[in-house]
């Protein structure tokens, strides 16, 4: 930070991304009354591709590469993320520094006609564009014509809305920090869809050695999400995927321990292999590493290559 009192926030435009901003900068002023916050709004790649299913776009961290550009040339102090969709690797300078807590971290059914996936209709039109939600859909129901859905919460909603799917599945963090937890016609449980490593989590990257705002940061920190996060992410990166793959990872704590489930499944839903386990939260990342190992010798890295090669 150059100016001790002013904090600059880089974010991208989404409603959902000022949102997460928003959020962070209100915490930041509530704690510190003499802070000026600002927000720093930039486009990112992800924002501009729209027509392709990101897995083909290629490359990980989408959506996060120009927020890290600002803060590595002092345009920006720190940057907000959706942890979702945050890469395990950091450039040289930069980290993570805190994740706050997680909002519910469902996968939400929305539809204007039906109130549950159980009753959609035969051959009835899902609509999205993430593998894992795709593979977890058809394994359960493959009779299900799953399409390609891409765009921000609100475009989503307003394709569904025109009549162009049956129903639409989005994280239900997304909706509910959006004001629009009206519009979930049902919670889909961990057990029918689990979600995306992070889901519903917001993480903030700042420079490695920006003490000071590191240290305004930390009070924000929520540790039992953290844990979760770092026990799913630790799973998903030994597995070598960012969140554009059919790869699901969920983690709870419970009586002390940290309880993760993981599961890799071909796109089509023919295959879908699962490993779970439990570790004392200190060894939550190891936790992670073991359950990706589990995967891996149940013959995950098969069905990621095939995803790959597509
Ligand atoms: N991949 C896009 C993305 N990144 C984060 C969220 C939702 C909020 C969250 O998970 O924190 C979404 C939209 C969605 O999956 O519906």
């Amino acid at each position: 930070m150059n100016n001790k009192n002013h904090l600059k926030i880089a974010t991208r435009q989404s409603p959902l991304a000022l949102w997460q901003a928003n959020y962070v900068k209100d915490r930041l002023t509530a704690l510190y009354p003499d802070l000026q916050v600002e927000l720093v709004t930039m486009v990112t790649k992800g924002d501009v591709i729209l027509d392709t299913p990101l897995a083909k776009i290629g490359g990980k961290g989408l959506f996060v590469k120009e927020l890290e550009h600002a803060l590595l040339n002092h345009e920006a102090d720190i940057a907000v993320h959706s942890m979702k969709d945050v890469p395990m690797e950091f450039p040289q300078g930069l980290g993570l520094s805190v994740i706050c807590k997680r909002e519910d971290p469902r996968d939400a059914f929305v539809s204007n006609k039906y109130r549950s996936l159980a009753e959609l209709p035969q051959g009835a039109i899902v609509g999205t564009s993430s593998l894992r939600r795709q593979c977890q859909l058809k394994s359960l129901r493959p009779d299900l014509d799953i399409r390609s859905l891409r765009g921000n919460v609100g475009t989503r909603l307003s394709k569904l809305d025109n009549g162009d799917y049956d129903a639409i599945i989005l994280a239900s963090a997304g909706l509910i920090r959006l004001g629009m937890a009206e519009r979930i016609a049902s919670f889909i449980e961990t057990d029918v869809s689990l979600p995306a490593a992070g889901q519903g989590a917001v993480g903030i990257e700042c420079r490695v050695d920006d003490e000071l705002v590191q240290s305004l940061l930390a009070p924000l920190a929520h540790q039992e999400t953290t844990i979760c996060v770092l026990a799913e992410r630790a799973m998903n990166n030994r597995l070598q995927g960012g969140c554009q793959v059919p790869i699901g990872g969920f983690a709870q704590v419970k009586n002390g321990e940290v309880f993760l489930r993981a599961l890799v499944g071909a796109t089509d839903g023919s295959q879908i292999i699962r490993a779970e386990g439990k570790s004392a939260v200190e060894n939550a990342e190891v936790l992670g590493v073991q359950i990706a190992e589990d995967l891996l010798q149940q013959g995950a890295d098969k069905i990621l290559k095939s995803v790959y090669q597509d």
